[in-house]
This record gives structure tokens, C-alpha cells and sequence, in this order.
């Protein structure tokens, strides 16, 4: 028996699968466990565990010497062999998510010319694709044996037509430097549209959909007849909505502005820069968003102390609802485009992620300002549950609302027995 690893590298977590293909087309792998570490980047991080037989995770164990994914990924390996007693040679294939594909646009197993590929894409994924390599590094040490085969983010969005993805930029330029919208969340988007087709009853490429994958990353996608028409990321993944610690969009020129420094147009570098672009990468991508606003990255507590709490003061309250605002707000910025961009044919808004799949206050707030465009009120009692694959969180007349649970994991290992096992 050999198993599929499959390999999630977020910007704060690690989650894997463990399947085993079987030879039934209806239902194409056992899922043997889950487990994720997350708050890799705010330590400690923290295990969980869900074997597939067990409706509910083990308890969560705090891990102070995990400071990055590589160490995460070894963890996980320690665990199959000591705690599950499963033979880590019998891993036949990997599957990696990495987040940055640039020119890729197909999954590419992963050897020397290919690594080397990935690794000058790092730049454009900074909390990503260094840390991908890096796990790709330890796995193909650990498992030596195994074809390790990576998958990208970018792919889904291929589709994306050239007045989307053209920046209005010098084209000379843009082209050498492969400057565009590429769009990310990809592997996620291709498990919504397929979970959302199979709950509509309706082939994928008759689907037009407004997506929404909501987690420590955020980003919303466009469907057009079942293919990725726009979406809210760019050249890399801090543009478009805000995140747990990015910035989402924001004018470029304040980059300019963040030092009192670069207010005037000037020639003399020792005046230009007191934050230098790197930095400003840096405090863009690690240091704003939900972080910089609310000093925590868990949008749970953010929505909790919204509420005004024994003890905590008004301003202090204001502060977590500016984030929440400011959340509901940038949501709406794309729900309104991709609604118009679509002529009003909507078979669905859809929330994803984790705050997506979590927070029904999240829903709740953006689906109400989203009904003047025709979608359903939301049912209260159908909002505040969790379901599987996707379900209604709408009633009465009106565009379908719906949370879908994605996974990553499963849509890498789908990819995976389709293309290579089958064949
Ligand atoms: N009950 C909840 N309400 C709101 N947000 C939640 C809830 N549970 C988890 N989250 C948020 O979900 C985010 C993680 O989402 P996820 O999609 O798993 O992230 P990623 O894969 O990008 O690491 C965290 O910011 C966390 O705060
Ligand atoms: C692309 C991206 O932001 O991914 P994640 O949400 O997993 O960090
Ligand atoms: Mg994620």
C-alpha cells in the first residue's frame, strides 16, 4: 500500500494529509488523517490531530521548539512513525503546495532544475515559497524514495484574461520582469468549485460564482463559466484584501510616505530612503494587516473583543471593530466588482477559509450589505452551524449564500491520482 502525502505550506501553518488511492472512480482516495501545526509564526505553535475515523481532533499540543515550517514538517514525520506506527518508505508520492508558480502552468515533480526554478520565484511569495523549499528540502532527505511533485496557487487563475492580469505599466518592462497579476489561493479555489458544483447540482463550467477564501491570507476570485476570470491577489500574494499580518491593497505611494523623508520628489539618495523597498516588503507582508491594527493574528479574538467586555474600555473595543469593519468593508469592494463584472449572473457567493468557515459574524455582516445586489437573507440558525463540503446559509427568494469547508490537501491528492495514478 502506498500512500499520498499531501503537503499545505501557508503563511502560518502547515497542514497535511495522509490518503491512500483506491481503484473506485467514485471515490478515488481513503483519507487516513489530518494534522496541522499552526501559529508557526506567533509560537508557540500548536499540533493538532484528526485520524479521518474520528468526527473530532485530539487535543491541541503547544510546541515552544517549533519556530518554522521545516521543523513543523519534521514533527509531523516523527508523529507518523512513533504515534501512528506508520512505515514512512511507504509514502510513494508528495504532494507540495507552493503558493508562487510564475510561468508554471501545470504541476511539476520537483528535481534539481525544478527547485532551482521555484527558489528565484521566492521573492514574489515572501512568507511562502522560501518555506516551501524548505519543507520540500527535509521531506526529500526524510523520504528519499518518494516522487515529490509540487503544485501552485497560480495555476487555477491561468484563465485570467490580459486586461486583468496587465498592470498599466511599461509593457517592455513588465514583460521582461514577468510584472502581472498571477492570483493565488488556487488549489483552494479549484476544491470550491468542484465542492459547490456537486451541492448546486450543476457542471463546473456552467458556474458563475463571487469566492471568497478568507484564512491568514484573504483573497476573493471571480468564476466566470466555471474558470477564474479575476481575482484580488497580484504579483504577490499582499495585494487585495487584508490579511493576519499583509497590508492588502493599499496606495503604492505610501510605501513612499511611511518615511517623513520621501515626501518630496528628490534626487539625493541620502534622502530618499529611510525605509528601504526590502523593508517595506517586509513591514507590508509581516508587520500590517490584523497584527499591526489589533497586535493578534487570530480574527477569533478580534471579533470577540469587538464586543464591549467586563473590564475593557470603549476605545479598546473600537479598535477590534475597526478591523472588523475595515474587513467587511475591503470584502465588499470586490463582492460589488466581481458582481457587476459578472452581469448580475451569480449562482452563488461563497465564504471559505478559515475565518470564512468560522465566523458567522463575518458572514452575517457582509451577506446583509450584499443583499441589495439580490442575494438571500441570512438564516441565523443555519449560519451559526458547521456542515461538510458546502451548505445553505441562505433562505427565501435570491442568489444562493453558501459556506464551503475547503481542502487543499484533498484537491492536491485529486490532481494527483487523476494525472499520474490513472494514467
Ligand atoms: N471561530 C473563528 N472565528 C473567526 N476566525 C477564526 C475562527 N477560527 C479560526 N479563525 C481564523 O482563521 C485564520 C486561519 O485560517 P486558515 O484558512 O486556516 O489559515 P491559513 O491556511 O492561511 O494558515 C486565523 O486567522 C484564525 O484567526
Ligand atoms: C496565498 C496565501 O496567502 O496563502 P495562505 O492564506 O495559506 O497564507
Ligand atoms: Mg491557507
Amino acid at each position: 500500500m502506498a500512500y499520498i502525502l499531501t503537503v499545505n505550506t501557508g503563511s502560518s501553518s502547515l497542514k497535511l494529509s495522509l490518503f491512500v488511492p483506491t481503484e473506485n472512480d467514485a471515490q478515488p482516495l481513503v483519507h487516513h488523517l489530518t494534522a496541522s501545526i499552526t501559529s508557526i509564526s506567533s509560537p508557540p505553535a500548536t499540533f493538532t490531530v484528526k485520524p479521518a475515523e474520528q468526527a473530532v481532533s485530539t487535543t491541541p499540543e503547544k510546541h515552544d521548539d517549533i519556530h518554522d515550517h521545516s521543523a513543523a514538517f519534521s514533527r509531523f514525520l516523527e508523529f507518523l512513525e512513533r504515534d501512528c506506527s506508520i512505515d514512512k518508505s511507504k509514502i510513494g508520492h508528495v504532494c507540495h503546495r507552493v503558493v508562487h508558480g510564475g510561468k508554471y502552468d501545470e504541476p511539476v515533480v520537483v528535481n534539481e532544475k525544478s527547485f532551482s526554478k521555484i527558489s528565484r520565484l521566492s521573492d514574489l511569495a515572501p512568507l511562502h515559497n522560501g518555506a516551501a523549499l524548505s519543507v520540500i528540502k527535509v521531506c526529500s532527505d526524510a523520504l528519499p524514495d518518494a516522487v515529490s511533485v509540487a503544485y501552485f496557487d497560480t495555476i487555477f487563475h491561468k484563465s485570467l484574461p490580459p486586461h486583468i492580469y496587465t498592470y498599466p505599466i511599461n509593457p517592455k518592462i513588465a514583460q521582461e520582469r514577468g510584472l502581472r497579476k498571477y492570483g493565488f489561493h488556487g488549489i483552494s479555489y479549484a476544491y470550491i468549485l468542484n465542492a459547490v458544483s456537486t451541492h448546486l447540482s450543476k457542471p463546473p463550467s456552467s458556474l458563475n460564482l463571487i469566492l471568497l477564501h478568507l484564512g491568514s491570507g484573504a483573497s476573493a476570485c471571480c468564476i466566470r463559466s466555471g474558470k477564474s476570470y479575476d481575482t484580488s491577489m497580484g504579483l504577490t500574494p499582499v495585494s487585495g484584501l487584508p490579511g493576519a499580518t499583509r497590508s492588502g491593497a493599499i496606495d503604492p505611494n505610501l510605501i513612499f510616505h511611511y518615511t517623513n523623508k520621501a515626501n518630496k520628489i528628490t534626487h539625493d539618495p541620502s534622502l530618499v530612503v529611510d525605509v528601504p523597498v526590502t523593508l517595506a516588503e517586509d513591514v507590508l507582508n509581516r508587520k500590517s494587516g490584523w497584527k499591526a491594527l489589533c497586535g493578534t493574528t487570530d480574527f477569533a479574538e478580534i471579533i470577540d473583543k469587538a464586543e464591549l467586555h467586563k473590564g475593557d474600555t470603549e476605545e479598546q473595543k473600537n479598535t477590534y471593530r475597526l478591523a472588523f469593519d475595515i474587513f467587511v468593508d475591503r470584502i465588499l469592494n470586490y463582492v460589488g466588482a466581481y458582481f457587476v463584472k459578472l452581469g448580475g449572473e451569480v449562482d452563488a457567493l461563497v465564504f471559505s477559509g478559515g475565518i470564512g468557515e468560522k465566523s458567522w459574524q463575518l458572514r452575517k455582516a457582509v451577506s446583509e450589505r450584499a443583499k441589495c445586489l439580490g442575494f438571500q437573507s441570512i438564516d441565523d440558525a443555519a449560519n451559526k452551524k458547521s456542515g461538510n463540503g458546502a451548505w445553505d446559509i441562505g433562505t427565501g427568494t435570491g442568489k444562493r449564500v453558501l459556506v464551503c469547508e475547503t481542502d487543499e490537501q484533498y484537491e492536491m491528492a485529486r490532481q494527483l491520482c487523476e494525472a499520474v495514478l490513472k494514467k
